[in-house]
């Protein structure tokens, strides 16, 4: 379990992270989500003692990072794939960390079977494709079989089977009793992998939920319709109180309003309907909902004809 109380990093004047109190469960995927620069990274470096908060404290499994003997026996981490020395092989990276952790150096091959880079672990990490270097970095995270894994963008750079087997990895971890804590800015993704989200924005908690609760509370339950005559049908639904947009030439998103109840009021008012379905509401509006007010670097969402 990993537990943060009040953490609070500032930088000069600028708070990266703003008084974080939560609980993050052992035998579940949580997913960490919020826009750039909302303090994920800086909480996740904060846990394993690479940076000093400013205010309050980080616990693992009630512990702090500094004070455990063997920390990567405890809590694994993968922050930054980039970090490893290029010039090193895989295997003389995942040796030198299991020597100096106490960690017997038959777990090197476990973890780099388990983690599909056998094949290629004698060579220099400086030739591994940004996906390798991916693997590697969850390889050095599981060698020391900690009960809490945290990774900052585990399928950054993987192609889509890659991005398959993290998935399968988060809940098999999870499934076998350990705490994972996973940043993401893939909503389909994290959608599929989560139990459970955490969600920042400008540093603070936004959220802390299960992820059926998150998707529920967005807006994203809607009935699109489709029709010739939108317009008429809109006026129609609004005079009963759902709310309408209008999502392209001829296609209406409507809430508020029962899927039959939307059919019946086109049929009785003598409106055809090309389309009729249920949209099944996403992570990624319901995250869009809750980030809105606190996305830090947004372009406005300009369309295409303002790039050209
Ligand atoms: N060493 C540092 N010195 C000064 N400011 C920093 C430092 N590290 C992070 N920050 C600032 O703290 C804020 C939080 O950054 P952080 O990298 O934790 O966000 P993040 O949620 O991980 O973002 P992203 O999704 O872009 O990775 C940002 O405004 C960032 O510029």
């Amino acid at each position: 379990m990993i537990t943060l109380r009040g953490l609070t990093k500032r930088y000069g004047d600028k708070t990266a992270v703003d008084g974080l109190s939560l609980e993050v469960a052992a035998g579940k995927v949580t997913g960490f989500l919020g826009p750039n620069g909302a303090g994920k990274s800086t909480t996740m470096r904060m846990i394993v003692g690479l940076d000093h908060p400013s205010a309050g404290e980080a616990l693992v499994g009630g512990r702090r990072y500094a004070g455990m003997p063997r920390p990567i026996r405890e809590v694994g981490a993968l922050l930054d794939a980039g970090s490893v020395h290029p010039g090193r092989s895989a295997r003389a990276h995942l040796v030198a960390m299991a020597r100096s952790n106490g960690i017997p150096l038959a777990r090197v091959d476990k973890v780099l079977g388990l983690v599909g880079l056998e094949s290629v672990a004698g060579r220099r990490v400086g030739a591994y494709s940004l996906g390798m270097r991916q693997r590697l970095g969850i390889a050095g995270a599981l060698l020391g079989d900690p009960g809490v894994l945290m990774f900052d963008e585990p399928v950054n750079g993987l192609d889509p089977d890659g991005v398959l087997w993290v998935r399968r990895l988060m809940r098999g971890l999870a499934a076998e009793g350990r705490t994972v804590f996973v940043s993401s800015h893939l909503m389909s993704e994290m959608q599929l992998t989560a139990d459970r989200l955490v969600v920042l924005g400008r540093g603070r908690l936004l959220t802390d939920a299960p992820m059926a609760e998150v998707i529920a509370r967005g807006s994203g339950n809607a009935v699109r319709v489709r029709s010739p005559r939108a317009s008429e049908l809109a006026e129609r639904l609004r005079a009963v109180g759902a709310e309408v947009r209008r999502t392209d030439e001829g296609e209406l998103r409507v809430t508020g309003l029962p899927i039959d109840r939307v059919g019946l009021m086109a049929y009785e008012a003598g409106v055809p309907v090309l389309e009729l379905s249920a949209v099944e509401a996403s992570l990624e509006e319901a995250y869009m909902d809750l980030t809105g007010a606190s996305v830090e670097y947004g372009t406005g969402m300009p369309g295409a004809e303002a790039l050209r």
